[in-house]
């Protein structure tokens, strides 16, 4: 795998390890190439003793799967020099959009193009996995705003303009040190950013959620940061289409999610938290209509590094080799 001494990376070494199907390959890095993962890694005790070969297809060669955990912009190269037999997971976002516009706008670089996106939850994306051999895992934010607003935008019950406020822990903006992120700034704070419309994640969540509503969702989306290390909470809210009902939000999702295996819809009057989540690929959602405001009102709360990323990218490696989904995942947290 690429971008081991990574927060993403680690996290899907993690999970890895806990593998049935998986034997662990090459190990790379950028800056920390020829360090031991052990000191970058340290909770990975059974890998402390491999040493990070640097990011080339030379040493990546060889594997039946690749994972990508690299910075946007990194994946594309490396991967149109692995073959089209092995499978590419991308953790990173290069191949998540669909439109080229939208992604030169948030991300001001060429697109690299389009793989099969890595949200099984979302209709007929396990059909596209089955047997790809490139995955674009979906970014944490997308994973958790798309999968509390799914069934409502799925059953036509709240209007396309959706806004949503979502708290970060702070490993969703990776190892590398920026100031916003030193301990004084973030202990016992909470701050918005990316606000107006700014964050890469809001078109990728109006391509989820638009897709499943068969028509343009629009997305407010103010993204906070949380002082905590994992964990994504994010508050969504909807207009709700006329004639909606808290009965028919409750049918909607629970037809919605019975099935799925990682998202748990949770009792009527209980809310997600994310310490509840922790380590764990799980998804609590909850739903309720408020009267008030006639609006929808949906609530998730994930793991950004687990079911974010690479809990996700597991997920999707399974379905895509035809192994059970499930395989190397919990859905059981850590708590408190
Ligand atoms: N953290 C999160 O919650 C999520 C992260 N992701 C995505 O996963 C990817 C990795 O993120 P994250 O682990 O958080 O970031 P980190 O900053 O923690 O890790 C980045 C990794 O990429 C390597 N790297 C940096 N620059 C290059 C380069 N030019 N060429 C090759 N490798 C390079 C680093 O190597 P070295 O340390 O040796 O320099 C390191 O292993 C990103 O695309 C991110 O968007 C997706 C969803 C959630
Ligand atoms: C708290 C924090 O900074 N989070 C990151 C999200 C990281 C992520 O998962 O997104 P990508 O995979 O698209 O990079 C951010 O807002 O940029």
């Amino acid at each position: 795998m690429a971008g081991a001494s990574g927060y993403a990376g680690g996290e899907l070494l993690r999970l890895l390890l806990a593998h049935p199907g998986v034997e662990i390959g090459a190990l790379t890095g950028n800056s920390n190439a020829g360090q031991p993962l052990g000191a970058l890694q340290p909770h990975l005790l059974p890998l402390a003793g491999r040493v990070l070969e640097p990011t080339t297809a030379e040493v990546l060669a060889g594997h039946d799967v690749v994972f990508l955990a690299l910075p946007h912009g990194q994946s594309a190269a490396v991967a149109a020099q692995l073959g089209d037999e092995v499978l590419v997971v991308d953790m990173g976002a290069d191949f998540r959009l669909a439109d080229p516009a939208a992604w030169e706008r948030f991300y001001g670089s060429p697109h690299a193009g389009t793989w099969p996106y890595g949200l099984p939850e979302l209709p007929g994306a396990r059909a596209a996995l089955e047997g790809s051999r490139r995955v674009a895992v979906p970014g944490c934010y997308p994973t958790a705003v798309t999968l509390a607003l799914l069934p409502a935008y799925a059953h036509g019950l709240a209007e396309p303009e959706a806004v949503v406020v979502a708290a970060s822990g702070t490993s969703g903006a990776g190892k590398a040190p920026k100031t916003h992120l030193l301990g004084s700034e973030v202990m016992g704070s909470m701050s918005p950013y990316g606000v107006g419309g700014g964050h890469r994640h809001t078109p990728e969540m109006a391509q989820n959620l638009g897709a499943a509503a068969g028509e343009p969702v629009t997305v407010s989306f103010t993204p906070t940061l949380a002082p905590m290390a994992r964990g994504i909470l994010a508050t969504c809210s909807a207009k709700a289409r006329p004639g909606t009902t808290a009965q028919d939000l409750r049918a909607a999702y629970e037809k919605a999610y019975a099935d799925e295996p990682f998202v748990h819809l949770l009792p009527e009057g209980r809310w997600p938290a994310t310490a509840s989540v922790h380590g764990s690929n799980a998804v609590h959602v909850q739903v309720a209509y408020d009267p008030a405001a006639d609006r929808v009102i949906a609530v998730s709360a994930i793991d950004n590094l687990t079911k974010g990323t690479a809990g996700g990218a597991v997920q999707s490696m399974n379905i895509a080799l035809g192994l059970p989904e499930e395989t190397g995942l919990s859905t059981i947290g850590i708590a408190p």
